[in-house]
């Protein structure tokens, strides 16, 4: 780690004592001073000195640190409280004993270092489990979601192969049912059909019987009818010989009465011959009484004979009835016969094909049994597999179970591991600051390009040189001028060998600042925490010195990429992890360019502002953009254009059309080269759900204009004069800005430049990093040497030189003045 006591201006005779002895103790009282009011602030229980710490056994102790320091096998462990102790701890010697402050600083930077280191392999050991355990989980629900997706296919096909099963019963089982009720039906037709055969059997039976009956009645009374008609013969006969003996009886009457006339003739011849014939008279008169008497005889037996008639034709008629009815009973019995014998030849007809019915329902049935035998197999089958499916289903549920028994229990671990990881996250998050306010809130690194072509003539050994001490080793630079060289050191000086990557290593701790916060803010109504990350990177040195290359680099070739598109490469990178633990992050960008204080916006649609802008140069008045800084230390910019970013690949269009909107504005300006500030702002607002944590980051990554070396400008005669003038003046006045500004001056030189958009950057509660790019060109020696002075004399503010020694212009200095 770099220590700040070793930044010091030019070890020239005349500063060396100012840089050795009180810079160092400024910055030490600066640091300790934070860190006191980071214990105070801090909620955790306070805790015993670190001399508590140094008595446990595993720690090792004050004294023994730096013997085991240089060695990465010691396994110091450290307890949160441990590290919060060593964070809070107090120097406890006296102000004004500076050698014992001095051991004790050393002594609490190796217990720092210690910690950092053992904080390092745990937080390696944490995120090689949690990559582990990540990995575990994702197997187990990877295996998880197959066995699931498996389950569910088997439970779905076996779900289909029962419901076609169970259709298959169904209508099976309607069929059964169907052919069970028409073969009920059929039978119980049979069993009506051979009941009506046998009630028509016995019905025809009886009917015979009755038939038969009828015959022989007909026959009885075919013989009565004849014996009837005999006798009715007889009886006209015998009506006919009454009839015969009637017309008799009265021709006898007739003859008697003839008779009787001559009897009466006779009588009165016997009247006259009465008393002859009285006796005759007499005779004839009991002759007449036994006639009467026989006719009365006749008459009776006549009237007896028409009696029996009447009877007999009453009987004939009762026969005629009775044969009648017998006919018609006969001619119905016969119909009904008839009748029957159609039902019968009928129901014959009707059985034969009821049997043939019976036969093939029989038949079917039987088909049917057998096919519901068969069905009955396939379902037993169908049911051993959904058992079998059941029970594999349950064993795999069983397994699901266990799967999600395994998943819960890796979950929860998990949560608790990413709980240790939100801890050392945040624990991480504390040393890292610790770290940077350790290293300084201001840092300058110095880079040297490689020589080019165009550079005159010489070599880079020529005029730069690195010491190889250990003291300065990668931190310091010789400058050869006129034979005499100018030591600077910094806080890291890369070669001209040293890769785009290797920069960005060195500042990438700083942009994740950007995205941490470092600074808490507690609000005590909501009391939700708040972390500031302001990071300013930015680049100064002379035009062709390489800051465009180091903060922008070459698009086209992805490992000569800047620092700017790495570090937002980095951003999203991380905000992306960030979000499994509960991080959700809004990005916004905004691009302006500051030239001879005009502020032109990058990401302006509007041509019109352009117009307006190029309107400002000719001097005629536009519309001017305002910069505004507010009580929290933030910049804005009237009307700048501010873009919603979620992805790199939008930054790098947005950098495109910067870049594009860059040229145009160049053009139009006339202007060869780039002696316009080019500011690129990200505004970052990240807020964690789960901790209620929020954080506002702001990382400004600037490339400044580059003095022009007037020789390669190209421009002449007035043109020349002025853009020299011109840049002289805005070069000074960047100068007196970063000066003042480092050294958080109340009085800000050229508060009214555009220039001041840097102020939040520098100034406040800013982590700000400068490049001073070199060329190793001797020929710009001079230029080098300016650069130089001003980064050391910035290094050496930030390190705490007390305001009365620097408190003076930068563009008084003699040393800093272009031109
Ligand atoms: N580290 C380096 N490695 C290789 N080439 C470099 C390096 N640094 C700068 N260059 C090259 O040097 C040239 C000048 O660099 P660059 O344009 O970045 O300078 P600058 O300081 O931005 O100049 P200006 O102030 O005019 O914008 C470019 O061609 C660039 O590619």
């Amino acid at each position: 780690m770099a220590s700040r006591s070793q930044n010091r201006a030019p070890r020239s005779p005349s500063t060396k004592k100012e840089s050795n002895d009180e810079a160092p103790f400024d910055k030490r009282r600066r640091i300790a001073t934070s860190r006191t009011v980071g214990g105070q602030t801090g909620n955790g229980p306070r805790r015993q000195p670190f001399s508590a710490v140094n008595n446990r056994q595993d720690v090792p102790a004050a004294g023994e640190i730096s013997s085991v320091e240089g060695s990465d096998s010691v396994n110091v462990e450290f307890t949160k409280e441990e590290v919060e102790a060593l964070l809070n701890e107090k120097l406890k010697s006296s102000k004004f004993d500076l050698k014992k402050r001095l051991e004790q600083l050393t002594d609490h930077n190796k217990r720092l270092k210690l910690c950092i280191k053992w904080f390092q392999r745990a937080e390696e050991s944490n995120l090689l489990e949690q990559e582990k355990l990540r990995n575990a989980l994702e197997c187990s629900e990877k295996k998880c979601i197959d066995t699931e997706v498996e389950m569910k296919t088997k439970i779905e096909e076996i779900d289909a192969i029962n419901s076609e099963l169970q259709k298959t019963i169904a209508t099976l089982e309607e069929k059964v049912a169907k052919e069970e009720s028409d073969k009920l039906d059929a039978i119980n037709c049979h069993r009506r059909e051979k009941e009506a055969r046998d009630a028509a059997e016995k019905l025809q039976a009886s009917l015979s019987a009755e038939l038969e009956k009828a015959r022989q009645d007909k026959l009885v009374a075919d013989q009565r009818v004849s014996t009837s008609e005999d006798l009715y013969n007889r009886a006209q006969e015998y009506n006919k010989s009454l009839q015969q003996y009637n017309s008799k009886l009265q021709t006898d009457l007739e003859t008697t009465s003839e008779s009787l006339k001559r009897v009466e003739m006779e009588k009165l011849t016997i009247v006259e011959n009465l008393s002859n014939l009285r006796g005759h008279n007499k005779a004839l008169q009991d002759q007449l009484t036994s006639i009467k008497a026989s006719q009365d005889d006749a008459i009776k037996q006549k009237e007896s004979l028409a009696n029996e008639l009447k009877c007999i034709r009453v009987e004939l008629q009762q026969v005629r009835d009775d044969r009648d009815r017998q006919v018609t009973l006969l001619q119905a019995s016969n119909a009904e016969v008839d009748k029957y014998r159609l039902n019968t030849l009928n129901s014959t007809v009707e059985m034969d094909n009821l049997t043939k019915r019976s036969n093939a329902l029989e038949d079917t049935c039987s088909s049917q049994k057998e096919r519901i035998r068969a069905l009955e197999c396939q379902l037993t089958a169908a049911n051993e597999k959904l058992k079998m499916a059941d029970l594999s289903a349950s064993e795999t549920r069983t397994e699901f179970e266990e799967q999600k028994r395994i998943i819960r229990e890796l979950q929860d671990r998990l949560a608790d591991i990413e709980l240790k990881v939100v801890e050392g996250e945040n624990l991480r998050k504390k040393l890292h600051n610790t770290i940077l306010e350790l290293k300084g809130n201001i840092r300058v690194f110095c880079r040297v390009r490689p020589l080019l072509p165009d550079d005159g003539a010489g070599t880079e050994n020529a005029v730069i040189s690195y010491p190889t001490s250990t003291e300065a080793l990668g931190r310091g630079i010789d400058l050869s001028q006129s034979g005499q060289k100018y030591p600077f050191t910094f806080d890291k000086v890369f070669n001209h060998e040293a890769s785009q990557q290797d920069v960005f290593v060195e500042i990438s701790q700083l942009v994740q600042s950007a995205l941490d916060g470092y600074k808490d803010l507690k609000d005590r109504c909501t009391r939700i925490c708040c972390s500031i990350g302001r990071v300013c990177i930015f680049a100064y040195g002379q035009t062709g010195s390489g800051k465009t290359y180091t903060m922008m680099g070459r698009p086209e070739a992805p490992e000569q990429k800047g620092l700017i598109p790495r570090s937002l490469e980095q951003i999203f990178q991380i905000s992306q992890s960030l979000q499994s633990q509960g991080w959700k992050y809004k990005m916004q960008a905004s691009m302006l360019e500051i030239y001879n204080e005009t502020i032109r916006d990058l990401l302006s649609t509007n041509r019109s502002s352009n117009v307006e802008m190029m309107r400002t140069e000719s001097g005629v008045v536009g519309k001017q953009y305002t910069i505004k800084h507010d009580a929290n230390g933030n910049t804005h910019v009237s009307d700048l254009t501010i873009v919603d970013v979620c992805s790199i690949k939008e930054i790098s269009s947005l950098l495109h059309q910067a870049a594009q909107s860059r040229s145009v504005g160049k053009t139009q300006m006339n202007e060869q080269s780039s002696r316009s500030h080019f500011v690129f702002t990200l505004r970052i607002s990240g807020v964690n759900e789960g901790t209620e944590q929020q954080v506002q980051g702001v990382l400004n990554l600037i490339d400044l204009a580059g003095s022009e070396r007037l020789s390669r400008s190209g421009a002449t005669g007035d043109r020349l004069k002025e853009t020299q003038q011109a840049i002289n003046k805005s070069l000074s006045c960047l100068s007196d800005v970063i000066f003042a500004l480092a050294k958080k001056e109340d009085h800000v030189p050229f508060r009214n430049s555009k220039l001041t958009y840097l102020l939040p950057c520098l100034g406040g509660d800013s982590k700000t990093l400068m490049f001073v790019n070199l060329s190793p060109d001797p020929s710009s020696v001079g230029e080098s040497l300016c650069s130089l002075r001003f980064a050391a004399r910035v290094n050496a503010c930030e390190i705490g030189i007390p305001r009365r020694q620097t408190n003076m212009r930068i563009s008084q200095d003699p040393r800093l003045s272009y031109g």
